[in-house]
Order: structure tokens, then C-alpha cells, then sequence
């Protein structure tokens, strides 16, 4: 594998990103999960998550599905449905699971769940796996 954590200035994961997430990981069966409590530098209307940064965590779980088991893939395509507003000041769940990999093409879906088990919003999305060269 030529990417590794400890280069990376990803911003959903590397511990050096200073303005990153610094998201970890949990594998857990078929699925990738991670918590987060949003502050309110990740707020939209006041008080709630903005909609770009849950879509940039689900990317990032489902990325994290792929590279956990040294799949290198890139993100083409996802899909968002916002169902519930998510808080800031509360911790959340996001998890990502693959959904069928046909080829190079691999469809992921993601999710996330407030404390309550309350799904508010849900993902899918579309990866092309590359060389193992980014
Ligand atoms: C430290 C590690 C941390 C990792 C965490 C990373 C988390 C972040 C994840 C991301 O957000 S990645 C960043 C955003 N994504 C990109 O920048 C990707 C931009 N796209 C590309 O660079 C190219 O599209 C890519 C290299 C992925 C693929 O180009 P290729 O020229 O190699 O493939 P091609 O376009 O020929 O497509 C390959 C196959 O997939 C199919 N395909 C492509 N896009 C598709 C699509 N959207 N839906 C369905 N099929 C699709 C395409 O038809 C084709 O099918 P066939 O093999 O049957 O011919």
C-alpha cells in the first residue's frame, strides 16, 4: 500500500491535519463506525450540523470500509438524504457498510444515527478502485 495514515494530511482522518476531523475507527463486523460531537464550527442553521460536513463524514467511513480491507478507491459519485436535523453538542454515529462491488465499481451506504438510534441521515455512494498508486 503506498498511502499511508501516518503521511496523510486527510482531512477526515489524519491525527497532523490541524483544521482535519481527526475522525477514528471502529471495524466492526461488515461495518465502519466512528463518533463525532459537532461544535459549533460545524454548524449550518444554528445549532445543527451542516449537510457538507455529514456528507464528508459518511465519505469518509465508507472510504475507511475500502481501506481497511487495502482496497484503494476513490469516491465518484454520492447521494445524501437529510432526513433529521443532527445536533450540535451531541454525539453521533457514522457507519458504512458495502452494499456489492461488481468490477472496479464498489457501492457503498452510510448512515447516521443520533444518540437515540435515530437514523437522520442516509448515503450511498459510488467508488472506482484504483491502483494502488494515489
Ligand atoms: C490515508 C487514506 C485515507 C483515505 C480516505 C479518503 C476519503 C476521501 C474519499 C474521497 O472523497 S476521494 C476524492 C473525490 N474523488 C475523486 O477525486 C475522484 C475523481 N475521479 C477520478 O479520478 C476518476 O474518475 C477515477 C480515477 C476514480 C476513475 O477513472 P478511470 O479512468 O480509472 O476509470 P473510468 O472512468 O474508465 O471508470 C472505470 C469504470 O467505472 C465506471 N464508472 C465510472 N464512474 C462511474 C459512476 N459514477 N457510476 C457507475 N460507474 C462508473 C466506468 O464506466 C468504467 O466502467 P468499465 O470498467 O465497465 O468500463
Amino acid at each position: 500500500m503506498s498511502v499511508e495514515l501516518r503521511d496523510s494530511m486527510c482531512f477526515g482522518c489524519s491525527p497532523q491535519n490541524p483544521i482535519g476531523l481527526k475522525l477514528k475507527f471502529i471495524h466492526d463486523g461488515d461495518i465502519c463506525r466512528s463518533y463525532f460531537t459537532g461544535s459549533r464550527e460545524h454548524e449550518g442553521w444554528p445549532g445543527i450540523m451542516h449537510g457538507g460536513l455529514l456528507t464528508t463524514l459518511l465519505d469518509e467511513v465508507m472510504a475507511q470500509w475500502l481501506y481497511e480491507r487495502d482496497i484503494m478507491a476513490m469516491t465518484v459519485e454520492i447521494n445524501v438524504k437529510f432526513s433529521k436535523p443532527v445536533p450540535i453538542g451531541q454525539q453521533f454515529a457514522v457507519e458504512g457498510k458495502q452494499e456489492s462491488k461488481k468490477g472496479r465499481l464498489i457501492v457503498l451506504e452510510g448512515q447516521v444515527l443520533l444518540s437515540d438510534g435515530t437514523v437522520a441521515t442516509k448515503a450511498t455512494a459510488k467508488f472506482i478502485q484504483v491502483k494502488n498508486s494515489i
